[in-house]
């Protein structure tokens, strides 16, 4: 029998979701599509009645731009929002900033494929040469962190991201959900793409066929241990769902910038 409810939430679309480069730990806003995808997310949820105790984001501007937008629309606004970099986007390293098409047309579709959707591949290691190094490591935010900034990821695989983001679920997540409280987790494609892995027990390979289009809320129900009790839920019509997933597959496909 369902005990909890849990919303996974990927942020609406990003300045640089639009552009197809790999946005990653780089702190781009939402763009205007991805303000009015995370009211339209709010409105959806407001009208199917949920009310929400606790959200948590990653210190992305993105996931805690959409998390207000999203608690606007539903006129709670006043909900605790705490805020996590193990929630962050998976570190994508070195193609940070590179645009996925040319990527593919440079690498081949099936390689760009690997590093997006793979579970244990890391792709290449991001270094002081890099073009956003200094924007990334310079930041403040990252001072606040429960690890020592020079620890703190420099690529991930979504395995990786799993290793960081568990230890945050199991001790400040968790408690909450088993309190009673209904929890939103607004966070990113592939921090999200992990959690459901783990708590729908995804397989390594399958994992790699998951992916989450932007704004859109996933619901999952839950026993008292946390297993989810039916499949998870893209809440909203079904087949902009689809085509939303599509674009996102897409976006791997080889193509000349424009
Ligand atoms: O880092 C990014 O660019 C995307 C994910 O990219 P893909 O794994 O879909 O290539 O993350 P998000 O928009 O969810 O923050």
């Amino acid at each position: 029998m369902s005990k909890y409810k849990l919303f996974l939430l990927r942020h609406g679309e990003g300045a640089w979701n639009k552009e197809n480069r790999f946005c990653s730990w780089v702190d781009q806003k939402l763009s205007e599509d991805g303000v009015k995808e995370a009211q339209d997310c709010g409105k959806l949820l407001k009208e199917q009645g949920y009310k929400f105790d606790l959200v948590f984001t990653s210190i992305l501007s993105r996931s805690i731009q959409t998390a207000w937008l999203v608690l606007e629309a539903m006129g709670q606004e006043w909900v605790p929002v705490v805020k996590s970099w193990r929630l962050n986007e998976r570190h994508y390293g070195a193609l940070i900033g590179l645009n996925r098409a040319e990527m593919a047309l440079q690498h081949g579709e099936e390689k760009v494929k690997l590093w997006r959707r793979s579970y244990d591949i890391t792709p290449p290691l991001i270094d002081e040469s890099h073009p956003y190094y200094l924007e990334i490591y310079n930041d403040r935010r990252y001072t606040t962190c429960d690890v020592p900034k020079e620890n703190l990821p420099r690529a991930e695989s979504l395995k990786e991201v799993l290793d960081r983001l568990l230890p945050y679920w199991n001790s400040t997540v968790v408690p909450e959900i088993q309190k009673g409280k209904t929890v939103l987790i607004s966070a990113h494609g592939n921090s999200c793409r992990a959690l459901l892995k783990h708590l729908e027990g995804i397989s390594d390979e399958e994992i790699a066929k998951v992916t989450l289009p932007t704004g859109i809320p996933v619901l999952l129900e839950l026993d008292g241990n946390l297993k989810p009790v039916k499949p998870r839920q893209l809440l909203g019509d079904q087949a902009k769902i689809q085509a939303a997933i599509k674009k996102v597959e897409d976006q791997g496909k080889a193509k000349q910038a424009t």
